[in-house]
């Protein structure tokens, strides 16, 4: 199935506040779209309006062309969502996490298929039945991406997924994303990185006050233009 993401006039507002003004947005299986803003700008708002873990107060948003509502579980299973931190069980090991999580949405894997999301992920093998409190950001954050790639999730929502990380795990963990959208993944990320957005290949969306300003393709931008872009817009 080819996945989908939608927003259609999608807008929250809080007691007169509003997050996020009027978002219209269409991606499909393969794109990359990343959101650029400055704090309170509303990235994580529409992130959360796409888990349904908040209710929109006008418009929709679409995952595969259902409707995303707070409470349903219509749209779960094709999402995949990697927080800035992933929490995971520090007492148990990347397999076990793995396998945990894994069930929790329905699947069964040996564990061979186990230890290839993990590989798959780029976790070392060394660290695959270490214990989760030894790991590092980057590494707790590749099983998160196991458990994406696990759930078979065709969309995948990551919130600042580079942020802590140093440039080595950062450039590690933007061809992963590369990798995911070539086989056919949705791939949407809310960060502050400037850089990564440039070199995974996205197509940058500039949010300001909760309204999408500029989206632009990376095709036509350095990151030194949208570096430029981004402070005059902001
Ligand atoms: N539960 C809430 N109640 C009231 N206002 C909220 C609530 N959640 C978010 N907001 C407001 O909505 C706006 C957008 O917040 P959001 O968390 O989406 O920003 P963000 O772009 O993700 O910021 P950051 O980069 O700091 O994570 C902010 O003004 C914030 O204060």
């Amino acid at each position: 199935m080819n996945s989908t993401l939608e927003a259609v006039h999608l807008t929250k507002r809080y007691n007169g506040h509003t997050a996020l003004n009027d978002l219209n947005l269409s991606l499909k299986g393969g794109d990359i779209f990343c959101l650029l803003g400055q704090n309170g700008a509303g990235k994580t708002t529409t992130i959360n309006l796409f888990l349904g873990f908040i209710a929109a107060t006008e418009g929709k948003a679409l995952i595969n062309g259902i409707e995303v509502k707070p409470g349903s579980t219509n749209t779960r299973e094709f999402i995949a969502y990697i927080p800035e931190v992933v929490q995971l069980y520090g007492n148990l090991n990347g397999l076990e996490n793995l396998d945990f999580f894994s069930r929790l949405a329905g699947f069964k894997y040996s564990s061979a298929e186990l230890e290839h999301f993990l590989s798959t992920s780029g976790l070392q093998k060394e660290a695959h039945k270490r214990k989760l409190s030894t790991y590092s950001k980057g590494m707790r954050q590749k099983v998160g991406i196991a458990i994406a790639l696990a759930k078979k999730a065709g969309v995948i929502l990551m919130d600042e997924p580079t942020s802590g990380l140093d440039p080595r795990a950062s450039a590690e963990f933007t061809a992963i994303c590369k990798q995911l959208a070539a086989e056919g993944k949705i791939i949407f990320m809310a960060t502050h990185d400037i850089f990564n957005a440039v070199e995974v290949g996205a197509v940058i969306g500039i949010m300001k006050q909760g309204s999408l300003v500029h989206t632009v393709s990376t095709g036509n931008i350095t990151a030194n233009e949208l570096q430029q872009l981004y402070l005059e817009t902001i």
